[in-house]
């Protein structure tokens, strides 16, 4: 289908979609990051968009197939139309025009293999896929990085940590049907700097749309969301739905009037953070040897059932600490449904990261995706942020053992010991006085339960008001081992600890 608008003055006010293309190792996502910010437009990462399926099948080795190609182009274009089109332009905000103008023209850049020309014609909205909705205007050029076979080969065998392997590059070749002598297109060469490609890449842009497309898109802009955050919300095996985006997005100083407009978001963030500290109290303490967690279970009663804790803290009865893989633990204190979904992300995002690097996710990094997706819904209209805050308790080779925390804004933090939920003020002055740097686990389960014990708003302490985990090394294979402990193990620990509180009913009943 051809592109809707025809005359020269709408297609001069079309958004730009600039695809960086060539097959795999050519140096896409190099310089697509580096011509996005000489042009002052948002990048995203087309790898970001595959449905993990495709990762997956490329990881293996398979090439894939254009049928699981094609609903991949299709979401890097319906990508470029959600990040330019939806962008108001009339109301772009006038009054603080000293301090960011915005882009005469909006536009992005996307990295992408688009190996044929049938799927560049998807790219470019000519083609659609399945019954998808006609493409909305929007002017689509290539930025083709070419060169010799053998540089490819010598680049891919030297990258290290990369799911498609230098084997896969054949297939890619093969694939590739040059774009050369098509529309839009400008060729830039394999064995040139990023720096002399992103200069031809402005010089035969610049050509193609009939003006130094440098200085007359624009000033550089602050970008709002990174790519990992667009991508999130953007790719469907994220369980994310595409959602209009807001003309101030991406677009951000402290001093714009759209920061005004978002105020009403920010005050939301307090809401969830001031709900966050009425939640059942959650702790955390980092020893030289491990790191323990405890949490206040709130719903407890005679009739919940708690057969799924039979085997351990989860299995239909965990409410507050969940295994997000097998190197961090998290506990979560607010909105349980909301923390459901960020559980679900969390364990998504670092089995992600272990099928494209073969390792797992170090625990800061964890912390930063869940903050990525956390920070993403404080800024979009019809959102609101989500009414949890964590503790991630985690191991790594490079950080060893790590406590984060993260807020409803998306901010995070490193503890050596901390507390969120009901009462964390007094439990933070008590970890204050009682926290060693040298403390071993050992004497760290001590602390937090008796800390615990101390700032429980509850007059029983036992198991069913309690879930309790440990992440320590197994000391023969020297990887981390979690352990949420079972309400028995629970039960033992208080009574060791002689904490075993009871409230009065239960004590006159027993006698
Ligand atoms: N202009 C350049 N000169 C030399 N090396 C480069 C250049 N651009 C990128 N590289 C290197 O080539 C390798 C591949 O780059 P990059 O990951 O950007 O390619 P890509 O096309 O995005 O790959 P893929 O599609 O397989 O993810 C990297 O190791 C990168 O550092
Ligand atoms: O169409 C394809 O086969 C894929 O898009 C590949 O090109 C990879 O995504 C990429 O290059 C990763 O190395």
């Amino acid at each position: 289908m051809p592109p809707t608008n025809g005359s020269v003055r709408d297609l001069d006010a079309q958004p730009i979609f600039i695809v960086v293309m060539g097959v795999s190792g050519t140096g896409k996502s190099t310089l697509g990051a580096a011509l996005a910010d000489a042009l002052g437009f948002p990048y995203v990462e087309g790898d970001d968009l595959h449905p993990v399926t495709n990762v997956a099948k490329m990881a293996s080795g398979t090439p894939l197939t254009d049928a699981d190609r094609e609903p991949w182009l299709a979401l890097i274009r319906t990508a470029a139309e959600r990040m330019t089109l939806d962008r108001d332009l009339s109301s772009t905000p006038s009054d603080d025009a000293s301090i960011v103008r915005e882009n005469k023209r909006p536009g992005v850049v996307i990295s992408s293999s688009a190996l044929k020309r049938y799927y560049r014609e998807i790219l470019r909205g000519h083609r659609t896929v399945g019954d998808g909705q006609a493409p909305r205007a929007l002017t689509t050029y290539f930025v083709f990085i070419d060169g010799p076979k053998k540089v490819l080969f010598e680049r891919m065998e030297k990258r290290a940590g990369h799911f498609m392997k230098a084997s896969m590059l054949e297939s890619q070749l093969n694939t590739l049907e040059s774009p050369v002598g098509e529309e839009g297109v400008v060729v830039v060469s394999l064995q040139d700097t990023t720096e002399e490609q992103v200069r031809k890449a402005v010089e035969g842009l610049s050509t193609l749309v009939g003006y130094d497309v440098v200085s007359e898109l624009g000033e550089r802009r602050v970008c709002f969301v990174n790519a990992s955050v667009t991508c999130s919300f953007l790719n469907p095996d994220l369980s994310l739905s595409l959602f209009p985006l807001t003309p101030w997005q991406d677009v951000t100083t402290v001093a714009q009037p759209s920061f005004r407009r978002r105020a009403g978001f920010i005050r939301v963030i307090e809401y969830a953070m001031e709900a966050i500290s009425h939640a059942g109290t959650v702790l955390g303490v980092l020893a030289k040897d491990g790191v323990v967690l405890a949490a206040e279970k709130k719903v407890t009663g005679k009739l919940l059932d708690l057969s799924g804790a039979k085997d351990g803290g989860y299995g239909g009865s965990g409410e507050k600490i969940y295994l997000l893989n097998s190197n961090v633990i998290g506990g979560v204190a607010g909105l349980t449904a909301d923390a459901n979904s960020l559980v679900n992300y969390a364990r998504t995002a670092a089995q992600r990261h272990l099928l494209m690097y073969n390792e797992d996710i170090p625990v800061e990094l964890l912390a930063q995706r869940l903050c990525d997706m956390k920070q993403g819904y404080t800024q979009y209209g019809g959102l609101r942020p989500f009414g949890v805050s964590l503790l991630y308790a985690g191991y790594d080779p490079h950080y060893h053992f790590q406590l984060y925390h993260s807020d409803p804004s998306g901010n995070y933090s490193g503890w050596k010991a901390t507390c969120i939920g009901a009462n964390n003020g007094t439990a933070q002055s008590l970890l204050k006085q009682e926290y060693k740097d040298t403390i071993e686990v050992k004497d760290a389960i001590g602390l937090v339960l008796r800390t615990m014990s101390k700032t429980m708003d509850s007059t029983t302490l036992g198991s069913e008001k309690l879930e309790f985990a440990v992440l320590t090394l197994d000391p023969v294979t020297k990887q981390p081992k979690a352990k949420i402990y079972k309400p028995a193990e629970i039960d033992a620990l208080l009574l060791a600890e002689g904490l075993t509180k009871k409230d009065e009913d239960t004590e006159m009943k027993a006698a």
